[in-house]
């Protein structure tokens, strides 16, 4: 016995050293340029996630400024800044994996979003994905906007001459949850009714953004939290708490639309997503209702933080910029004469300035901070004259490429006319000649690329021409620290001294 303890500590430095060894000078991934000690070990990403707090994506910029476009960022990871490097890394026809240490720190690897194996992501989402296109949204433009307009009642009725500061985060968090649920559901927790609009779940998606770098640098810890009393997660960490309270909620909902307790499908005039889902013919271990669970999570947390967090910057910006907001208003004010009556979606879509301050605001908010990361499980990938071999991780980052001095002018400035037609109707073009749309890569691309766009789009479109037609809005004690990124928990969190975005309805 104690000889056997004196092998495994003899054993263990050469062990050490051998691992050291290999990574630092015979992985496949030895050649790249970047920091060794990164290179030797994963604890420095864990050090600036976990005990610093999200700062690893500033580390990643940091890398890139000294080594180059391509960084070894860990072991078994290369990380890559360039923009054009997005036809790589998002291909169209690409069958890349995701990594699967990842897949666990949600508790939702059966998610289309958090499947691994491409191929089954690929079924997954042929399942999903056509409740999102471009029409199905379009059938739902008039619950959205009659949620927008519900919204501004609201803001009309408690808020306008008050002097009373509304918190806007709130407020678009309480309409992205009601229209996200009545399409996936048929049920409305009714947020937008919660007199300060805040609901049992507005702060989930936080909740669980706030876990992610635990749950990601340590994949066991997920699963062995929910084998906890959820009383004692509750007690010791809040955001846990509500986390998995959230997760059986969502669990409630699928439960009582299979057992038929929720017919509520049946008296709204869209299909709900769920309930197609399960009455659908896909295989019965895909409308199991652990599969389901996770699927809903999923697409329920998708839909309220990233799309409600953008539709608040962009009214900051709006706000922040008078020159814009007076361009925007002034657009609207042709199309929408009555504030009450909310054209079709298609008018506010062809209106250029709106769709320029969008696209200008969707660069800028992020949706998702934390970098994307694929592997080619054969094939090995090449960019420029580096090889990824197959196996390795490599990932980029959405922030980098919407920022890229190379691809955007004054990339840090909030200017919609960047996204305008020239006179002769020349569409926008980035620095480098190349069109300017190619480099938004806000919604990701390729096969992975954002299933919820057209809905977000759809609500950010209808939900800012309500809010600015109907209300004459100022902001209040709001500024720049309400928007800017301090640290990166999968989605951008700013200050957390920050009040939020408030505004008072004049
Ligand atoms: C401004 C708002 C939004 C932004 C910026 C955003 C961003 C993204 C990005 C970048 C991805 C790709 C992730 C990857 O490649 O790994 C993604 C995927 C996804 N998003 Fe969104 N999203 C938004 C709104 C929504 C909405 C409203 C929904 C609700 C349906 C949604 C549901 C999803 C789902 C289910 C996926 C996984 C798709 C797949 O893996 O096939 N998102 N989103």
């Amino acid at each position: 016995m104690q000889n056997g303890l004196l092998v495994v500590l003899a054993a263990t430095p050469a062990w050490i050293l051998g691992v050291c060894l290999y990574r630092l000078y015979f992985s496949p991934l030895a050649k790249f340029p970047g920091p060794k000690l990164a290179a030797l070990t994963g604890w420095v990403e864990t050090y600036y996630d976990v005990y610093k707090g999200g700062q690893f994506f500033f580390k990643l910029k940091e890398w890139h400024e000294h080594y180059g476009p391509i960084v070894r960022i860990n072991p078994w990871e290369v990380h890559i800044s360039d923009p054009d490097a997005a036809d790589i890394v998002f291909a169209g026809n690409s069958q890349f994996n995701k990594k699967i240490e990842w897949s666990y720190r949600f508790g939702i690897p059966q998610s289309a979003f958090d499947t691994v194996d491409h191929h089954l992501h690929k079924s997954r989402r042929a399942a999903l994905s056509p409740f999102f296109s471009k029409q199905k949204i379009a059938g739902i433009a008039d619950l959205i906007a009659n949620r927008s307009q519900r919204l501004c009642d609201r803001l009309d009725n408690e808020y306008k001459h008050s002097g009373k500061p509304v918190i806007m985060d709130n407020a678009f968090t309480a309409y992205t949850f009601d229209l996200i649920t009545a399409y996936v559901f048929a049920r409305s927790d009714d947020y937008l009714e919660h007199p300060t609009f805040c609901g049992p779940f507005t702060t989930a998606a936080k909740s669980i953004a706030n876990t992610v770098h635990m749950t990601g640098h340590f994949p066991w810890l997920f699963t062995f939290l929910q084998s906890l009393p959820k009383k004692w997660l509750a007690a010791s960490n809040p955001h846990m708490g509500e986390m998995f309270t959230f997760h059986e909620a969502v669990e409630n909902q699928v439960k009582v639309i299979k057992s038929g307790d929720n017919d509520a499908h049946k008296h709204v005039s869209h299909k709900t997503v769920f309930n197609e889902l399960i009455h659908s013919n896909l295989p019965e271990e895909e409308k199991t209702v652990e599969r389901l669970r996770q699927e809903g999570v999923s697409v329920v947390t998708g839909g309220i933080e990233t799309t409600s967090t953008a539709l608040t910057k962009t009214l900051f910006y709006i706000l922040n910029n008078p020159a814009v907001r007076d361009r925007v208003c002034a657009e609207l004010q042709a199309v929408f004469p009555d504030p009450r009556q909310t054209p079709p979606l298609h008018v506010l879509e062809s209106l250029p300035y709106l769709s320029a301050v969008i696209n200008e605001s969707l660069r800028m908010i992020l949706g998702f901070s934390q970098r994307i990361i694929r592997t080619s499980p054969r094939a090995p990938v090449v960019y420029k004259d580096w090889v990824i071999p197959p196996g390795a991780y490599f990932s980029m980052t959405i922030y980098f490429s919407n920022f890229d001095a190379q691809i955007w002018e004054a990339p840090h400035e909030f200017w919609p006319e960047r996204w305008l037609e020239d006179e002769s109707g020349r569409k926008p073009r980035a620095r480098n000649g190349e069109p300017l749309a190619k480099y938004l890569l806000t919604f990701g691309r390729g096969p992975r690329m954002c299933v919820g766009m057209n809905l977000a789009r759809a609500e950010m479109i209808i939900g800012l021409a309500v809010v600015l037609r109907r209300c004459n809005m100022e902001l209040f004690e709001t500024g720049m620290e309400t928007v800017e990124m301090k640290s990166d928990y999968f989605i951008p969190m700013v200050d957390k001294e920050s009040n939020g975005v408030r505004v008072i309805v004049k």
